[in-house]
């Protein structure tokens, strides 16, 4: 099967190329190219096990912590090949942070929960962490809703809230790429409509990549959508295109709701 490409001409933050990953013995992804473009949303969607969450687990190789799990192929952060063995892992993460499906706070305050990253990575004063908290609990809508209680734990919030602070936490390290990894699948429709609207805000500064088994989540979010089929890229392109007229049988019987 070869994927479909309908390549605009536009920056590519992450370029993958000729990807496949491994499970010890066992093949999860071939083949793979795709470019992620600068300041868009890229989503990934195909039936379950087809590697969504994989590929995304590549972007910012979080399969290191892995001794039996490997990557062939290259994928290139502004053209330069993240998986080269030379890589420093912490700036990897600082540079393409990540999301994962259930809220993940730490066990601390609001407070903490943010500045924790901020000072793993650099020197700041606390002046300058408090505006860096601020600043990224005002980009992730959260502010209003804790400032009066900064000290609180993070894990009295609730879900959506808890999720705008993982979100928060990400951005306050000042990342390029943002991996979303079912960010709302654990979430109520309002406190999901909340995080779409972010990710719609998000996009401004950051090249964002989502997993989603929601269809319409996928066609309101993103401006390219991935098809992924049994570890192979199927089909890429235009999301509103994709959704429209897909040009794979396969991509059609999915968005269609004929598998799942
Ligand atoms: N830790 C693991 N060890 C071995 N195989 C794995 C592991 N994690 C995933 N796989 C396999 O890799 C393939 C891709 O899985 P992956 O979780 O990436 O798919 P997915 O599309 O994200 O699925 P879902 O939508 O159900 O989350 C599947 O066949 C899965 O069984």
């Amino acid at each position: 099967m070869t994927a479909v490409k309908r390549t605009p001409n536009l920056p590519e933050k992450i370029s993958v190329r000729n990807l496949s990953f491994f499970y010890g013995d066992s093949r999860a992804l071939s083949g793979i190219n795709l470019s992620l473009y600068a300041n868009k949303v890229t989503s990934f969607i195909g039936p379950s096990g087809c590697g969504k969450s994989t590929l995304l687990r590549v972007l910012n190789r979080m399969y290191d912590l892995y001794p039996k799990q490997r990557a062939e192929g290259e994928i290139l952060l502004d053209g330069e090949n993240i998986l080269s063995p030379d890589q420093d892992l912490n700036l990897l993460r600082a540079r393409v942070g990540m999301v994962f499906q259930k809220p993940t706070p730490f066990p601390m305050s609001i407070y903490d929960n943010i500045a924790f990253g901020v000072k793993l990575y650099e020197k700041v004063n606390r002046a300058e962490l408090d505006e860096r908290v601020e600043t990224a609990l005002k980009s992730a809508a959260l502010w209003d809703e804790v400032k009066d209680k900064l000290k609180a734990s993070g894990l009295s919030l609730s879900g959506g809230q808890q999720q705008r602070l993982c979100i928060a936490r990400t951005v306050a390290i000042h990342p390029e790429v943002i991996l979303l990894d079912e960010p709302c699948s654990a979430l109520d429709p309002i406190s999901t409509a909340k995080i779409e609207e972010l990710i719609d805000e998000l996009k401004d500064h950051y090249t964002i990549a989502i997993v989603t088994h929601n269809m319409q989540q996928a066609a309101r979010v993103s401006e390219y959508t991935a098809f992924m089929y049994l570890g192979e890229l199927l089909e890429f392109g235009v999301t509103a295109q994709m959704f429209t007229s897909p040009e794979q049988k396969q991509t059609q019987n999915y968005i269609t709701g004929r598998f799942g």
